[in-house]
């Protein structure tokens, strides 16, 4: 990583956590008990709404007006939940333009999942998908949890690539996919909630508990672009 580009930390806690389970819970820097901790990536083009999906998550708003480009990395916390268990999402706001990265190729392989976003009033956005894709593959641990995000569904006038079109680059890829909005909050929570649960039930299994399906998971909770709350 350059100088010129250290991590910078919105939270107050540091940016080296990995997955820790020591059978009783830690204490966050922001003052939230936690069982587990992850980390998550935001990667894709600029301007596909990585930033504002991660503001949405975390502080339930949106971030409109002007486009400040992320620069370098950025990274926020949320503990979240899951089947009684708390789980720490560290996640990280990469920066989508070329220039940054070889920055954020330094931090793929510590990423337990990513969420790989377009803008589905973006056609380049989509149609750079399977360079991300290969990106992510050369990068990124071999087992990383993986989502497909096509983001911007409350611009429906705008619109230039098809919900089936996303679907089908999903299937055949092997990934789950759900369309989003971090200016309405459609199926945010539900993004992040999916990939909390899946990689929770990797590292944790409770007695008793059905095997988490991913796909089924989202195939099932995910709710359609003509509703506009998460
Ligand atoms: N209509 C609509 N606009 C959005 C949405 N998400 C983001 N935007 C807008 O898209 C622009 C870019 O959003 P960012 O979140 O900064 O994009 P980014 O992917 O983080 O961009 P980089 O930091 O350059 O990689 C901003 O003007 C946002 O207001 C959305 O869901 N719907």
């Amino acid at each position: 990583m350059s100088q010129e580009f250290q991590l910078k930390a919105s939270d107050t806690d540091k940016g080296n956590e990995t997955e820790v389970f020591k059978g009783r819970p830690s204490l966050s820097s922001s003052g939230e008990f936690y069982d587990l901790a992850f980390k998550v990536m935001l990667v894709g083009d600029s301007g596909v709404g990585k930033t504002c999906l991660l503001v949405r998550f975390k502080d339930g708003a949106f971030l409109a007006g002007s486009f400040i480009s992320t620069v370098g990395i950025d990274f926020r916390n949320k503990v979240l939940t899951v089947d009684g268990v708390k789980v720490k999402l560290q996640i990280w706001d990469t920066a989508g333009q070329e220039r940054f990265r070889s920055v954020t190729h330094a931090y793929y392989r510590d990423a337990h999942a990513l969420l790989l976003l377009y803008d589905v009033t973006n056609k380049a956005s989509f149609d750079n998908i399977q360079a991300w894709l290969t990106e992510i593959h050369e990068y990124a641990q071999q087992d990383v949890v993986l989502m497909l995000l096509g983001n911007k569904v409350d611009s429906a006038q705008d619109r230039v690539v098809k919900r089936e079109d996303g679907e089908k680059l999903a299937k055949e890829y092997g990934v789950p996919f759900m369309e989003t909005s971090a200016k309405s909050g459609l199926n945010v929570d539900l993004a992040f909630t999916a990939i909390a649960k899946e990689l929770k039930h990797r590292s944790m299994k409770l007695p008793n508990e059905p095997k988490f399906k991913l796909h089924d998971y989202v195939k099932k909770e995910v709710r359609g672009s003509g509703c506009c709350r998460s």
